[in-house]
């Protein structure tokens, strides 16, 4: 355990298992006094994956372990300290992360803005991919990608957080147990199958959330809505963001973008950048 004070504030936000309170460093820290943090707290027991690093013996839970391999992504959250501690009966996980200054979530910013231009809405889905990617260059994938697990930081930056579901992936592959997740956001149609492969099914979270950005709400009502309906388009979209929502959204796992395709995809696909200038500058 990394050893550090922090004086616990207010509560920021509370998941299926863990509690998150703002904490600020005491003087004792490493961290800049200044600068608060986040600090998750999960019950021990709730934990079902454990791992070790290279280093230690100690065993920690996996999402401590995707933090520490995702440390040099920028727009992944610092982790910076962690440890395991009893509060009465309970032996519980403390996680102290980065509380990115002036920074909201994203599923408030989508609740309040939503439907976003084209130009705004993809603007954050290349923010999104090129999270996506860097995550998946470090060897895993966040397997949770939703709003509310994404921070819009400085007016426009996102970074993303809750590792809780985090996997490795071996040769570009994880598959996991349909368990887990969040339905209709990162959880896609094979799923009604049983196992599934977090990779494909994060590109499917990818294409839900562009499609939120742009119609500002979910693209199907359930499951078997997303694996037999076509996509509705509830307003005039390019020809562009449509093929990217019907790669992205392919019910049809094999079929759908693959996720060494996925820069490629945005990028061929991108408004003209004289639309996308014209439009931020109304914005
Ligand atoms: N590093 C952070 N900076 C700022 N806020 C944070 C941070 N980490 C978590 N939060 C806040 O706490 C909330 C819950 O955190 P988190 O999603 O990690 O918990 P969880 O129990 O895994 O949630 P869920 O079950 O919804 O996936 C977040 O939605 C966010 O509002």
């Amino acid at each position: 355990m990394r050893k550090a004070g922090y004086e616990l504030l207010d509560q920021l936000g509370h998941g299926g298992f863990g509690l998150v309170y703002r904490g600020r460093p005491l003087n004792n820290t490493p961290y800049t006094p200044s600068q608060e943090v986040a600090i998750k707290f999960t019950n021990c027991s709730d934990i079902h994956l454990w791992t070790t690093l290279p280093n230690s013996p100690d065993q920690i839970p996996l999402e401590a372990a995707a933090l520490v391999a995702l440390e040099s992504v920028t727009s992944v959250v610092d982790l910076l300290g962690y440890g395991q501690i009893s509060l009465g009966n309970d032996d519980v996980f403390t996680l102290v992360m980065e509380k990115p200054a002036g920074c909201l979530s994203f599923a408030s910013y989508l609740r309040r803005q939503a439907p976003l231009t084209e130009s705004m809405a993809f603007f954050f889905l290349e923010q999104l991919v090129s999270i996506v990617m860097a995550i998946h260059r470090c060897g895993w994938v966040h397997g949770d990608l939703k709003p509310s697990n994404l921070l819009i930081c400085d007016q426009d930056q996102l970074k993303a957080i809750d590792y809780g579901l985090a996997r490795e992936v071996v040769n570009d592959q994880c598959i996991v147990p349909a368990a887990g997740g969040t339905l209709l956001w990162n959880i896609p149609p094979e799923r009604i199958n049983g196992v599934y492969d977090l990779v494909k099914s994060t590109v499917w979270s990818v294409g839900v959330i562009y499609y939120c950005m742009v119609f500002g709400k979910l693209p199907f009502p359930s499951l078997r809505k997303a694996k037999n309906s076509p996509l509705r388009w509830h307003h005039n979209i390019s020809s562009g963001a449509k093929f990217m929502l019907q790669r992205l959204l392919d019910p049809e796992p094999n079929r759908r973008v693959a996720i060494q395709d996925l820069e490629q995809l945005i990028q061929t696909n991108a408004p003209p950048s004289g639309v996308l200038e014209i439009q931020r500058l109304l914005n």
